[in-house]
């Protein structure tokens, strides 16, 4: 993580905060200010860093690619990089997340929770990455949201089967790409060799005592999921709402490691760095997916939508109805996704005053509505029903094929 903080500091996109911060409501509200990387010096007294990539440019500037080719370049991941074990992880010490600014973010959240903790974990062969929320109980336990059905979730009630703990390994403070890849839907196991691909090709992990493999970070909390469960929330998550109460898995740590003077991450639920890792993971999934049944060109998930829950699709139709296999093929490929439009590629889909137009001037109620009840939805969505389903609705803001005559907008060019 310090060479990205670096080098985005060479290119002035670093804000240095001296004064004393608390880790209390204090930095996260900091953090919403802009999307500007912020290095506090003394969050109660520690370092921490916040925004570490909150906006797409950040995004392009770790992968070294302009922002507007993000989506067809990352479409092309083989998940095939090189993980090198480089040995034992040194310098164990008795777990106290005590010793870390762990922040309290929303006056109505239940306590501190870890924002940008990555999951590393392992099930016989299988090895996971990804990054849970995790509401901190005490000096060495926390409780994690594990949405079932998702790698993690799986592994461990394989291993509780077998009536075995699942050992973790949790970083925080890693390369912002490595965050990135475990927050994207990668085949199972596949989550390091993606993160060693957008790296350029090689990543380097080494091995806690329990077995498990992490990468650079800043800190690792090393120990096991059992069958404790505890009350988990409420908690702000990716809407701005609060997400209620569940009882989740118990993590109890047994090590933690820590670099010099570490830097502490934090990202800020709602804010525009947890939208970017939330979101921009599944655009070229859903990219993918559409240009698997048409021609497709570009894929956001707007900030409006939560970074999550709403697609614009920009496609150039090769027959009359492509649009409505997009919209099917966007919801299979984002299962959480919730409203998606799809455009022409006259529309500019990061303006959306441009892609209201096309809803405007281009979208019949009666023909152009996909409209999907009964369907298993985000359960971060405030309107989901109690057994997880929702409604999914699809809009064609294409133009009609043979009478663009009649939609396109005049100009001078
Ligand atoms: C951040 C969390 C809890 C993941 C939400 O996963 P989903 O219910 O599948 O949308
Ligand atoms: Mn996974």
């Amino acid at each position: 993580m310090r060479e990205f903080i670096e080098m985005m500091r060479r290119k002035g996109a670093v804000e240095d905060i001296r004064e004393p911060c608390s880790s209390v409501f204090d930095a996260p509200r900091r953090s919403k200010e802009n999307d500007t990387i912020l290095f506090f010096h003394d969050v109660d007294g520690h370092r921490a860093v916040m925004n570490l990539m909150a906006d797409r440019s950040a995004l392009a500037a770790a992968l070294g690619v302009e922002e507007r080719d993000l989506v067809p370049h990352l479409a092309k991941a083989t998940y095939s990089g090189r993980v090198v074990n480089a040995g034992p992880l040194q310098g164990g010490k008795p777990a106290d997340l005590s010793r870390l600014p762990i922040m309290k973010h929303f006056p109505g959240d239940a306590g501190r929770y870890i924002t940008a903790g990555i999951v590393f974990s392992r099930e016989g062969e299988i090895e996971n990455g990804s990054i849970h929320r995790m509401m901190v109980i005490d000096d060495t336990r926390v409780a994690a949201r594990l949405v079932e059905g998702r790698h993690t979730h799986t592994m461990l009630k394989t291993a509780l089967a077998r009536g075995e703990r699942l050992p973790v390994a949790v970083t925080i403070g890693t390369h912002p790409l490595v965050t990135f890849a475990s927050c994207t839907r990668v085949p199972v196991g596949k989550e390091l060799a993606y993160a060693a691909e957008l790296l350029g090709g090689e990543i380097t992990v080494r091995e806690c005592r329990n077995g498990i493999l992490v990468p650079d970070a800043e800190i690792v909390l090393e120990g096991y999921i059992g069958t404790e469960r505890a009350a988990e929330g409420p908690f702000v998550d990716i809407t701005g709402t609060y997400d209620p109460v569940r009882q989740e898995p118990v993590i109890e740590f047994t090590a933690m490691y820590l670099k010099a003077d570490p830097i502490y991450h934090g990202i800020l639920p709602a804010g525009n760095e947890h939208k970017l890792l939330m979101g921009a993971p599944y655009e070229p999934k859903i990219y993918r997916a559409v240009g698997e049944v048409t021609t497709v060109r570009d894929v956001l998930l707007t900030k409006g939508g939560a970074g999550y829950l709403h697609a614009v699709v920009q496609i150039r139709k090769n027959t009359q109805g492509d649009a409505k296999n997009a919209i099917m093929a966007a919801f299979a490929a984002h299962t959480s996704l919730k409203h998606v439009v799809v455009v022409d590629e006259d529309i500019d889909i990061y303006d959306p005053v441009d892609v209201e137009f096309a809803i405007a001037t281009r979208v019949r109620g009666d023909t152009d509505l996909m409209v999907i009840t009964g369907v298993r939805g985000s359960s971060l969505d405030p309107t989901r029903l109690a057994d997880g389903t929702n409604v999914k609705i699809g809009l064609d803001a294409t133009m009609v094929m043979g009478k663009e005559d009649e939609f396109v907008r005049a100009g001078w060019e």
